[in-house]
């Protein structure tokens, strides 16, 4: 059974339809992410998903349950679903201990049993020793981390997180990630995760839907979408995109300036198609050497990697290698043997077929 099911759901503001037959499905134990620009609609399927906002049209189940069907309408605190968002949402009076107990007080009244749930949660995100302390006193990881034990301590089959990471500095951020995904993992709870950010999504997803206008352009893996995206649109919004002219020669072989490219799998599109290659920076390799068909235009070393750009054929590339080149270099431009991914020219949208 899925642990969220959202089928066909309309959801608008002021008479305006925001997301409009929109379909998701979350596994058990799964992490989503709700990635896309700001305004494309991401917080409003979690709003809809925690029954903070009406479905006009379609259902929400969540563990098989409906939460909106007709005459029905699971109220937010029914749904046992945790949230946890940007500005950690704490209250500053209280201090983490009551911050942590304030969602299970209701439902608790054993004094006892809540202070050991209480250690339990601060467990869990290793603010055990911090109880005591109040909301202005912990840095800003820490403060997410009082958050995340206050959603816990109810025992959540489902959490919504809602770009939790942004007011964390980037080199907490990285670290926190890992240490909530494990966390998340390790007590069985599916969550769907707002974010813009490319990074936190690849770094926290087992799977991503990328949202565009309302609604979603692809959902898969992020492995998947950042090598096989389906349109030019997912593959320039996950990275860095050279595109190469090329026309197919066979269903394994194009045709492009640089000779012939072989691809690993199969290309679906008839010879003689006209299109883009997509290369990303990873997927090209240069060769030091006179007689070379590129020229080094620019370089950049950032540490663990260099960005190089290199003129080729009249088409600038850009590539990502690990060591400068010597200046004023000329390089001979390879492709990195891989599954190609070919846009046709004449098709709208420009959708991939590979
Ligand atoms: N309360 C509201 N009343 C009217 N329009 C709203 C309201 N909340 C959001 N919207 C509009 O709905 C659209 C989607 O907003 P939403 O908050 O879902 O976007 P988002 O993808 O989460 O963006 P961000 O990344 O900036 O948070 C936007 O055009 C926004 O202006």
């Amino acid at each position: 059974m899925a642990a969220l099911d959202v089928n066909g759901i309309r959801c608008s503001y002021n008479g305006k339809a925001i997301l409009d037959n929109l379909s998701l499905q979350v596994v058990e134990n799964e992490i989503m992410c709700l990635l896309g620009a700001s305004g494309c609609g991401k917080t409003t399927l979690l709003k809809a998903v925690a029954g903070l906002l009406p479905v006009s049209r379609g259902e929400i189940r969540i563990h098989g349950r409906p939460m909106n069907a007709p005459g029905v309408a699971v109220v937010p605190e029914e749904r046992n679903i945790g949230m946890i968002f940007q500005d950690y949402a704490l209250f500053p009076h209280m201090n983490v201990a009551q911050n942590v107990a304030f969602g299970l007080q209701s439902k608790e009244k054993n004094k006892a049993r809540v202070r050991a749930r209480v250690a339990e949660a601060l467990e869990l995100v290793n603010l055990a020793e911090l109880g005591d302390r109040y909301p202005h006193q912990l840095s800003g990881g820490q403060q997410q981390r009082v958050a995340i034990a206050r959603a816990l301590i109810c025992q959540p089959r489902l959490m919504l997180l809602d770009e939790p990471f942004s007011n964390i500095d980037t080199q907490v951020r990285m670290r926190l990630i890992g240490e909530i995904r494990s966390l998340l993992k390790g007590q069985g709870i599916s969550a769907i995760f707002v974010t813009h950010s490319k990074e936190e999504a690849f770094a926290f997803s087992d799977r991503l839907a990328l949202f565009r206008a309302g609604h979603i352009e692809q959902v898969g893996r992020p492995q998947t979408l950042y090598q096989h995206p389906e349109s030019r649109f997912v593959a320039d919004f996950l990275g860095l995109a050279n595109y190469v002219p090329a026309t197919v020669l066979d269903s394994r072989t194009l045709v492009t300036a640089m000779g012939t490219i072989g691809s690993q799998a199969c290309l679906n599109a008839e010879p003689g198609t006209h299109g883009q290659l997509l290369l990303r920076p990873r997927q090209i390799q240069l060769s030091l050497t006179e007689q070379g068909n590129g020229r080094v235009l620019e370089q950049q070393f950032l540490g663990s990697h260099t960005r190089c750009l290199v003129e080729c054929l009249g088409v600038t590339l850009e590539v990502s290698i690990n060591e400068p080149l010597p200046a004023v270099s000329q390089v001979n431009v390879g492709i990195v043997p891989h599954a190609l991914t070919f846009f046709p020219d004449t098709r709208q949208g420009q959708r991939a077929v590979a």
